[in-house]
């Protein structure tokens, strides 16, 4: 029943790494998925979010205006850390939870957490390895902007909002080379998951 973190700053192509690995039979628990659950209308999260950062952040159908709260937290470090205060606790139980449930469903299932914040939030964790998807950062700003059409100054904003690509890299056990072609990923994900029985039995003698 391992237990996989697998991280990367923006646009390093975690998805279509899990997609691939999801492809070979990894489950995927996707921490942006579950930071949407908790942000749900009506959530306690929600309306904390609401008390600290002002009730114009709840849209008229009762969702989060994500948009609004990114251009107020982004660049700001003390509210970012008091957004993260109120959403990475629910976050974080809510994902044990799934885990849970992934490994009562299939005690031998190769469970996948996609989490962007590895290392700022989750490094505690007991991974049993920790993937990192690395592309240098000029050419995820590239990406934000050519593919996703992002202005550029909220692509800048948002990766500086995340803790720099050495530092990150510091908790891999693979790193995952995003920078070439979308073949040259899927290669790589297909020999992580072809070795993932040796080192997964590695780390447990
Ligand atoms: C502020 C929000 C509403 C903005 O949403 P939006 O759709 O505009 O951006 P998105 O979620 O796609 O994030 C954009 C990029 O910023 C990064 N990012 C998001 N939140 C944070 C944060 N708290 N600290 C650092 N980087 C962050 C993401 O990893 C991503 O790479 C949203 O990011 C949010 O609720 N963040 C707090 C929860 C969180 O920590 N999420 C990260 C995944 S665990
Ligand atoms: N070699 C590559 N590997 C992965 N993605 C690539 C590669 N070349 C180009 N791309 C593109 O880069 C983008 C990466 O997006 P993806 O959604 O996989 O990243 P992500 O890390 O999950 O992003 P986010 O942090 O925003 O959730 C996609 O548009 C993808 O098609």
């Amino acid at each position: 029943m391992p237990l996989i973190a697998l991280t990367g700053g923006i646009a390093s192509g975690k998805s279509t790494i899990a997609s691939r690995l999801a492809a070979h039979g990894a489950v995927i628990v996707d921490a942006d998925q579950i930071v949407r659950d908790v942000q749900s209308p009506g959530t306690p999260v929600l309306e904390a979010i609401a008390g600290r950062f002002g009730e114009h952040m709840i849209r008229p159908d009762g969702s989060l205006d994500r948009s609004a709260l990114g251009s107020v937290v982004f660049g700001d470090d003390a509210a970012v850390r008091a957004l993260n205060d109120i959403v990475h606790p629910a976050v974080k139980t809510e994902s044990h939870r799934r885990f849970s449930r992934a490994f009562d469903d299939d005690p031998n299932a190769v469970v996948v957490y996609d989490v962007p914040l590895l290392a700022e939030a989750r490094s505690e964790d007991p991974w049993e390895l920790i993937v990192v998807a690395h592309a240098p950062a000029a050419l995820r700003r590239r990406r934000l902007v050519e593919i996703r059409g992002m202005s550029a100054s909220d692509a800048d904003a948002r990766l500086a909002a995340q803790i720099s690509d050495d530092d990150r890299l510091r908790f891999a056990d693979v790193v995952i080379d995003t920078a070439g072609d979308l073949s040259e990923t899927h290669r790589q994900v297909d020999e992580l998951w072809a070795s993932l029985p040796a080192r997964i039995a590695g780390t447990r003698s």
